[in-house]
């Protein structure tokens, strides 16, 4: 019997990327769905996948996950065509018009220090504490440098840089089902998907696992339980992000008990369709021209995972593991160290700081 897996916005970016490194860990055994919004990227996606795994078996599913027909119609589908799901990957998103404050960016930068000489003073601590840490394999850095008010702390520069947090915000639409178009698309669609889902998830005796494409964006200041679709605030990304990761909580607490389990994971800064949009005048090529510095950040936070192959690393370990062996209290990340080594590392998830 075959090893059903779905995966949603698998036409492009870190969901291309992991259908690709499934198919090459166990292409034979899989029967691959790959649930789209755009059917022609889907064929596209579909043939670039059965050029290198021409073994494979990879179906399509017409999907949008901001429109609640859409999803309805997409699970009816599915259970006709399929007796169990064993793996379903949440993993569409979208941050639609980011706008990137430059001004927020420097500030974060310089702020802490008084003056530029004692920023310049920071660097070989910055360089002595990234050796340090990486000398014993732990994130040194963010817990010695817990303390903001110390001149000399660089956690919230590196904060920054790993969670882009406080330097963007979004500028969101509402879909024709009336709702805001971010919660419709990353989270409430997928919540549906799961409920329309049940049968062919909870099969009794047998496991099933949900895999949230979630973030370190995800903060706790850009959600509200008053305003659920972020209708009041300008980061309704990091606000639907946050949300993911409460509602795999409570998934876990509603579905274990039936062999369902669900665990976030959040891939790094990627270069995708999602992030070329934070600077729309930089046609994505010249992004390469960025490489350079990243790989240079990258030295300083390994959460600058770069390319889709190492973004997808945590959503493929989780394939690997048992489910119940999973902590339902972390969120697990995909890392890329300063050597460009991928890992898989398990952090606690809604932390007081987020
Ligand atoms: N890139 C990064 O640095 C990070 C990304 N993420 C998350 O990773 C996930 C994948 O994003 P990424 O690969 O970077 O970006 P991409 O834009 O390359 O991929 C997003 C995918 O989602 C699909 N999608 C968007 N809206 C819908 C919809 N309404 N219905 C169905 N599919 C939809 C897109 O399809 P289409 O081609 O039709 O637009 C596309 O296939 C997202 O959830 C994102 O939030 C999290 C942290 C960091
Ligand atoms: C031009 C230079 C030198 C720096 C600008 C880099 C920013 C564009 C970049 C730094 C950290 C990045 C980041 C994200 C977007 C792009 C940055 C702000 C994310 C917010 C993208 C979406 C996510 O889900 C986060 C995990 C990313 C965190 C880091």
């Amino acid at each position: 019997m075959k090893t059903v897996v779905l995966v949603t916005g698998a036409n492009s970016g870190i969901g291309l990327a992991l259908c690709d490194r499934l198919l090459a860990e166990a292409a034979e055994g899989l029967l691959l769905c790959l649930a789209c919004r755009n059917m022609q990227r889907a064929r596209a996606a579909r043939l670039s996948l059965l050029a290198s795994h021409p073994s494979a078996q990879v179906d399509l599913l017409q999907l949008d996950t901001s429109s609640i027909s859409s999803v309805i119609s997409a699970a009816q589908e599915v259970k006709h065509k399929y007796d169990r799901l064993d793996y379903l990957y949440l993993n569409a998103g979208i941050m639609p018009n980011p706008k990137f404050d430059i001004k927020a960016f420097f500030r974060g930068l310089f702020s802490r220090y008084k003056t530029f000489l004692q920023t310049i003073f920071n660097v070989p601590y910055i360089i002595l504490n990234t050796l340090i840490s990486k000398i014993l394999w732990t994130n040194i850095c963010f817990c010695c440098c817990s303390d903001l008010s110390n001149p000399f702390c660089c956690s919230k520069i590196i904060a920054m840089f790993a969670t882009g947090e406080g330097i963007l915000t979004q500028w969101d639409g509402v879909t024709p089902d009336g709702l805001r178009e971010v919660f419709a698309t990353n989270l409430f669609g997928h919540f549906l998907l799961v409920r329309e889902l049940e049968p062919v998830l909870c099969r009794p005796g047998e496991t099933s696992q949900l895999i949230w494409t979630s973030s370190s964006n995800a903060h706790r200041s850009a959600f509200s339980l008053e305003d659920l679709q972020h209708q009041r605030g300008t980061q309704p990304y990091s606000s639907s992000k946050y949300a993911s990761d409460l509602l795999s909580l409570a998934l876990n607490t509603h579905y274990n008990k039936q062999g369902l389990y669900s665990s976030v994971i959040c891939p790094g800064f990627v270069m995708t369709n999602l992030t070329y949009g934070i600077l729309p005048t930089l046609p994505a090529f010249l992004w390469n021209l960025l490489l350079p510095i990243f790989w240079l950040i990258r030295v300083f936070t390994n959460t600058f995972t770069l390319t889709t192959h190492s973004g997808a690393e945590a959503l493929l370990w989780l394939y690997k593991q048992r489910p119940e062996t999973l902590d339902p209290y972390a969120k697990y990340h995909s890392l890329t160290s300063g050597l460009g080594n991928n890992y898989t590392q398990p952090r606690k998830v809604l932390q007081h700081h987020q």
